[in-house]
């Protein structure tokens, strides 16, 4: 299996439990591998013969931006189910990350993959 990756995608959301959180947007960072099978591509060097990371990109930052999760699971869980459903991708692990909820720390969240790694 071949891996399409999108790695530090940075996008401001409604993010959190605590009040504050609720009316202040904060910027959530993602990983995410995907995989895919490249050869098509590489034989044909047709963009429609696979996984393209900007229409994938473009899809992230406008649904995390317009969402309003309390916990990143929630968050990485509805990342995961888009991606495959809309995208068609049997498998994936995706990071997200809250780099500015903790202040002592560069970086916290959850990592998930989910499908089948073939
Ligand atoms: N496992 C989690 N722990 C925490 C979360 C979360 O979403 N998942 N969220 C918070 C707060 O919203 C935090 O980010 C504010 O600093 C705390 N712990």
């Amino acid at each position: 299996m071949d891996i399409v990756y999108i790695r530090e995608l940075q996008v401001e959301t409604i993010i959190g439990i605590y009040d504050w959180e609720r009316e202040v947007r904060q910027i959530v960072s993602l990983d995410l591998e995907m995989g895919t099978d490249i050869r098509a591509a590489a034989n044909t060097e047709d963009i429609e013969n696979t996984l393209n990371y900007k229409s994938v990109s473009d899809r992230l930052i406008a649904f995390v931006g317009e969402s309003q999760f309390l916990l990143v699971e929630t968050m990485a869980e509805e990342i995961a189910a888009l991606i495959m459903q809309e995208f068609n991708v049997p498998w994936l692990r995706l990071r997200v990350g809250k780099p500015g909820a903790v202040p002592q720390a560069s970086d916290v969240g959850v990592i998930i993959e989910r499908g089948v790694k073939s």
